[in-house]
C-alpha cells in the first residue's frame, strides 16, 4: 500500500464519518509499486492483522485493494469468506505504474476464481476489466459485455471506470451493472487540469463507507461518484508535491 493510496482511503472514510481500520499487505513509496525496494508482508502478518481488528470490532464493510501474490490473495480470500467483514468492495490493482501485470498466472487465476466471486462490488478500469474477461474493450457494447461476464464470475455489482477510454471525448463515463440487472452510465465532464490524485482509491473507499453507513449498493455507488466529481473539481495542494482530490469539497 503506497502512502498516498492509504491516505485517500482513510481521508474518505473520515469525511464520510466512518472509522477506518486497515490490514496492510505491503509498503512501498508512492509511484514505486514496480520497484524491488518495497516490502510485501507475509500471509501470517495479514492473518494476524485481521485477527486483531476482528477481535472486538464489528466490521460493517470492507475494501480490498493491492494483493501482489498468491499467498496474500489466499489470506484475504479466507478472511473475507470465513469472517464477518460485511460487503466487500474489490478495487482490482492488476498493473503496476509501468503497465506490467502484477500477478503471475497462478495468482491471477486464484484472484478470478476465488476472490472476485466474494465481492459485492468490483471497480475495475477498462484495462483491468479486459485482463479479467480476456477480451479487448473498444466500444460501449464491449463494456456492457464485460460487465455481464464479471457478473458471470459471481461478483454481484460491477462498476467499470471509463477514465482511460475514449480519450477524445468531453465526458468520462463509468458503467454500472447492478445485481438485479439494472444498468446505467454515470457521466461526468473531464475535470480541468491539473488532475488531482486519489480518485481511484477514493471512489471505492466511498462506496465502502456508504455501504457501512447502511446505504443500498446503487445509492452507495451514485453517492461515491458525486463525491469524486466534487472532490476532483477542487484540487487540494498539500505542500509542494501533492495535488490531491479535495476530500472536504
Ligand atoms: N479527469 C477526470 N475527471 C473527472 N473524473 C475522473 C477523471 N479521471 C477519472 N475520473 C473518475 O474518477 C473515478 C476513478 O477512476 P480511475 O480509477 O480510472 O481514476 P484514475 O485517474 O486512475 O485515479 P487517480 O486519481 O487515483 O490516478 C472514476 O469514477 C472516474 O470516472
Ligand atoms: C490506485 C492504486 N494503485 C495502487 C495501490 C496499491 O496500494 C492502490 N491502493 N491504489
Amino acid at each position: 500500500m503506497g502512502n498516498r493510496y492509504l491516505q485517500a482511503d482513510l481521508n474518505t472514510f473520515s469525511v464520510k464519518r466512518v472509522y477506518g481500520v486497515t490490514v496492510l499487505t505491503s509498503i512501498f513509496s508512492d509511484g514505486e509499486m514496480s520497484s524491488k525496494d518495497g516490502i510485501v508482508l507475509s500471509a501470517t502478518s495479514v492473518d494476524r492483522q485481521f485477527g486483531s481488528i476482528l477481535n472486538g470490532l464489528h466490521i460493517s464493510s470492507c475494501k480490498v485493494g493491492y494483493l501482489p501474490n498468491l499467498d496474500l490473495i489466499t489470506a484475504v480470500e479466507q478472511a473475507c469468506r470465513n469472517q464477518s467483514v460485511g460487503p466487500v468492495v474489490l478495487d482490482p490493482i492488476l498493473f503496476d505504474e509501468t503497465g506490467s501485470p502484477i500477478l503471475d498466472d497462478t495468482a491471477f487465476s486464484k484472484y478470478v476464481t476465488d476472490l472476485i466471486p466474494l465481492a459485492n462490488v468490483i471497480t475495475p478500469t477498462i484495462e483491468e476489466a479486459e485482463k479479467i474477461v480476456g477480451f479487448e474493450i473498444t466500444s460501449d457494447d464491449d463494456v456492457i459485455h464485460a460487465a455481464n461476464e464479471l457478473r458471470g464470475i459471481g461478483v454481484q455489482n460491477v462498476l467499470i471506470k471509463g477514465s482511460n477510454e475514449h480519450q477524445g471525448r468531453d465526458n468520462i463515463r463509468d458503467y454500472v451493472l447492478l445485481e438485479d440487472g439494472d444498468d446505467f452510465w454515470l457521466t461526468d465532464k473531464h475535470a480541468p487540469f491539473p488532475q488531482p490524485s486519489g480518485k481511484d482509491d477514493a471512489l471505492s473507499a466511498c462506496i465502502t463507507a456508504e455501504l457501512a453507513n447502511g446505504q443500498k449498493t446503487e445509492n452507495a455507488i451514485r453517492t461515491a461518484k458525486e463525491f469524486i466529481t466534487d472532490a476532483t473539481r477542487n484540487v487540494l495542494q498539500v505542500g509542494d508535491s501533492i495535488e490531491s482530490i479535495n476530500f472536504w469539497s
